[in-house]
């Protein structure tokens, strides 16, 4: 069933189209990202979506809601992430969710989104004094505060070290796994691929792709490059026949074949064969970021 639902949205700042006719679905329960380069229009879109910014064309329909009609209504299923900026430096973590929680009629339980984001020992310690890790996960309890069935998580560990990251991965894997619905704002390809079920491509306002990422990548070239170093000679003619195998090389010690469908699979059966270890296995094939470029002719700007 599609809980949030946009169709031709128009946002325009002044002579800027920021968002020009947008349309995507989300489903109940799943991980649905918003990817784009810097300026593509996702803030803007999901903005709409919260209703934070009025559109210029289309509809939204958010649990039957319209934002631009229902706020209220729409407040107590949607819980946004805020921007770092909008906390007090001197806010204890306690008191921001004491604030937030007077703000719904049901809020969760802080004590226990406290305890599952690891914020418990940092109750009384100041915004100010908190990690990027530990903001970013405040940020995220806030977003969950109200116990929404959608979290609108925009660009969600920007600034965060690569465990951190991780970390926080998790974690939205689990808040899915209690059965919220997320939406999620990200330019990192990694972030995509790890955490969507869907994505919407957004470029210069447009919505270039709608897929999952594996089908994303599967738009573009199949090509694989398989690189080892056979643990014994190998007549590369045997490779070379092999089916879905197009090209050999060798490159000093190892091999590099080329191929595409099962070349893998068939590579790996013939060296078993001939009992040789294939070491230094390394496959390169299509990526999110491939996609993404055969997509909108760029590279996205990390
Ligand atoms: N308040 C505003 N006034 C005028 N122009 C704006 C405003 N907000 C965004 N824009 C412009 O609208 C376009 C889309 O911006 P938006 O922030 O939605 O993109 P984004 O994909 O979220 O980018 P980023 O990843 O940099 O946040 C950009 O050209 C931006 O400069």
């Amino acid at each position: 069933m599609a809980i949030i639902e946009v169709r031709d949205l128009v946002k325009r700042y002044g002579d800027t189209t920021a968002v020009d006719g947008v349309s995507f679905s989300v489903e109940e329960g799943e991980i649905f990202g918003i990817l784009g380069p810097n300026g593509a229009g996702k803030t803007t879109t999901v903005e709409c979506i919260e209703g934070l910014r009025t559109r210029d064309g289309g509809s939204i329909s958010v649990l039957g809601h319209d934002p631009a009609d229902d706020s209220t209504e729409l407040r107590e299923v949607l819980g946004a992430q805020l921007q770092e900026s909008q906390l007090p430096d001197k806010i204890k973590v306690r008191e921001a969710l004491e604030l937030y929680s007077s703000f719904y009629r049901s809020p969760a339980d802080w004590n226990r989104l406290l305890e599952i984001l690891g914020l418990t020992e940092k109750r009384e310690t100041q915004f100010r004094r908190l990690s990027g890790g530990q903001k970013q996960r405040l940020s995220i309890a806030l977003a969950l505060i109200g116990t929404p069935k959608i979290a609108v998580l925009d660009e969600l560990t920007t600034g965060l070290d690569p465990a951190a990251r991780r970390d926080t991965w998790s974690l939205i894997e689990n808040v899915r796994d209690s059965g919220v619905t997320i939406l999620l704002v990200t330019h990192f390809m990694e972030e995509a691929e790890r955490l969507c079920d869907r994505l919407a491509v957004i470029d210069s306002g447009k919505v270039v792709a709608v897929d999952s990422p594996a089908g994303l990548v599967s738009t573009v070239d199949d090509e694989q490059r398989i690189r080892f170093r056979p643990s014994a000679p190998l007549d590369e003619r045997l490779l070379l026949d092999l089916p879905d195998v197009c090209d050999v090389q060798r490159a000093g010690s190892h091999i590099v074949v080329t191929g595409n469908g099962n070349a893998l699979n068939a590579v790996t059966s013939l060296l078993a064969r001939k009992q040789i270890i294939a070491a230094e296995l390394r496959v390169e094939q299509a990526s999110l970021d491939d996609a993404f470029l055969a997509l909108t002719g760029r590279k996205i700007d990390n």
